[in-house]
């Protein structure tokens, strides 16, 4: 038996499948309030529904997720077999940063070079590393400003490497004996060398977590399909019984975690209940939602009531907004903006503001920089007068027991994927296997619109500002051609002076 995965593709095809009608969408909702499962969450149907935004596109994309809105406070029954029988391993999924500045363009590099962050059409993909070499040169400038004004590095691996060793613990302290690894979509330790480190400790039961609470196809999605090329190249791993925890922004620990920061933080604000919760998720072009089926902003708008509603039970009924931050190139992204939305809320006449980083559980550049620095100063030249940020969760003791239990109630499920398919998809944490994951988005994305895009046919505003800029480069090419060596179509024109031969 080479392969447990397409054994659970072929199991799969003869369970029935969950359709993407809304009112399979509606059973499903209905089924997340069972209250045997759902613990003492008190969410209604009807603002979850609200929040997951069921069109067509994004129901069709909920397929292989329905469940994750479950929430759960007590670990469940985790059977001994489990634990006793084999090496557990659980592999900490992050996007990782340059840890000096000479890191930062091979870094940035990494980065475009992943066809989740750029996909260049079918004909042009042995563009990809040439231009990723291109533009991380061209940016590495500005990213090294960034990098230098906090320290000269990111400090991504510290903090990622502190959760997996408090993660570690966690488990333990529950009686589940595993080995915590951290694998790296773009810089050290890369995911390569955690599969190295598994391999290496005999690991033989796996639980991939991404350390991003809400799914994006450009980072889990991106991690995965990594991941999912390492296993099907190696005769050890091809043999790993794993699962994956796809998203876990719905979990109990997390949002309460959440919430208990936010509290914390309007607690030093001259009138806490005046301030307004902003919200501030880093953003991904417009066309991986709406096109690609990437169901990251129904996440982030999902998680975000579900925050507050968590508020709410503590009586704290701040108003509240979600912007997204961090644009990266000339593409529509998903709106409204961090930075516009700031300066509304100045002309509206906000005057303090809470920043809540929300799609990222360490501090990194965009939180230290962008929104230390950048936003806040933008803020109180908006008019606003009192700025405060909520720390990032980092090693928040209720957040490291959630991902702990989220672990353990993903254990009955690693390795029995045939079986557990129709199960997992019903499980305390949504779970999935690698390649099925991967199928979700892939069956549904042609073509990924490119964030930084290089090509576009027709009369689009990025492919003109493309032809622009080649047409540009074009002209400056033509111009040095004919300074240089006299000869061209200007000096034949006329237009320049023709080169008259210096004779000694
Ligand atoms: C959920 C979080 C993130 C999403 C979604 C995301 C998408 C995304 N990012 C870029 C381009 C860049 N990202 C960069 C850094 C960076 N990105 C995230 C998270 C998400 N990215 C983090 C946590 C970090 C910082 C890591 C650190 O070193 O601290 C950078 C480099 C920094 C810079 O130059 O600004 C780029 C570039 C795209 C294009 C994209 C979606 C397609
Ligand atoms: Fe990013």
């Amino acid at each position: 038996m080479k392969n447990l995965w397409f054994l659970e593709l072929i199991f799969d095809r003869t369970l029935p499948r969950v359709n993407c009608s809304n009112e399979v969408a509606s059973h499903v909702v209905l089924h997340m309030e069972a209250p045997s499962d759902v613990g003492n969450s008190s969410i209604t149907m009807s603002k979850r529904k609200r929040a997951f935004g069921w069109s067509q596109k994004q129901s069709l994309n909920k397929e292989s997720f329905p469940l994750r809105a479950l929430m759960t406070s007590s670990t469940q029954d985790t059977p001994a077999s489990f634990v006793n029988d084999g090496k557990i391993g659980v592999l900490l999924l992050n996007l990782g940063g340059p840890e000096t500045l000479d890191d930062v363009q091979p870094f940035l590099f990494n980065l475009f070079a992943d066809p989740d962050i750029i996909r260049l059409p079918r004909l042009f993909r042995f563009l990809q590393k040439p231009l990723a070499q291109f533009i991380s040169v061209a940016r590495a400038p500005k990213s090294k400003e960034g990098y230098a004004s906090i320290g000269g590095g990111s400090p991504l691996r510290q903090i990622t490497d502190a959760q997996a060793t408090e993660l570690r613990k966690a488990l333990y302290e529950k009686n589940v004996p595993a080995e915590v690894y951290v694998g790296m979509r773009y810089w050290h330790p890369f995911t390569e060398e955690a599969i190295e480190e598994i391999k290496k400790d005999g690991v033989n039961k796996l639980v991939v977590l991404p350390l991003y609470p809400q799914f994006s196809i450009s980072t889990s999605g991106s991690s995965l399909r990594l991941l999912e090329s390492i296993f099907r190249e190696d005769e050890y791993l091809v043999n790993m019984q794993h699962t994956v925890i796809p998203s876990w922004y719905q979990r109990e620990g997390y949002i309460k975690a959440m919430a208990g920061l936010i509290e914390n933080e309007l607690k030093g604000f001259t009138k806490p209940e005046k301030v307004m919760i902003f919200f501030s998720a880093h953003g991904v072009p417009l066309a991986y939602v709406e096109e690609a089926g990437d169901p990251y902003k129904a996440e982030m708008e999902e998680c975000v009531d579900l925050i507050m509603e968590e508020l709410e039970r503590r009586k704290i009924n701040n108003p509240y907004t979600l912007a997204y931050q961090s644009r990266v190139g000339p593409v529509e992204w998903l709106k409204p903006y961090t930075d516009q939305t700031i300066i509304e809320l100045g002309q509206k006449g906000v005057k303090s503001l809470l920043a809540v980083p929300i799609s990222f559980v360490s501090e990194h550049i965009e939180t230290l920089e962008e929104i230390d620095v950048e936003y806040k100063e933008l803020a109180l030249e908006s008019g606003i007068v009192e700025w405060g940020r909520v720390p990032a969760l980092g090693c928040e003791p209720t957040f490291i027991r959630d991902l702990a239990d989220a672990v353990i109630e993903s254990l009955p499920y690693v390795g029995a994927m045939a079986v557990s398919n129709l199960e997992a998809r019903q499980s305390l944490v949504p779970l999935g296997s690698v390649e099925e994951l991967l199928a979700t988005y892939d069956s549904q994305r042609r073509e990924l619109p490119a964030p930084v895009t290089v090509w576009e046919w027709g009369f689009t505003k990025s492919a003109e500002t493309w032809n622009g800029r080649a047409a540009m480069l074009a002209v400056i090419v033509l111009l040095f051609l004919e300074v240089s060596t006299g000869e061209g179509f200007l000096h034949q024109w006329g237009v320049l002076p023709l080169q008259l031969p210096v004779f000694p």
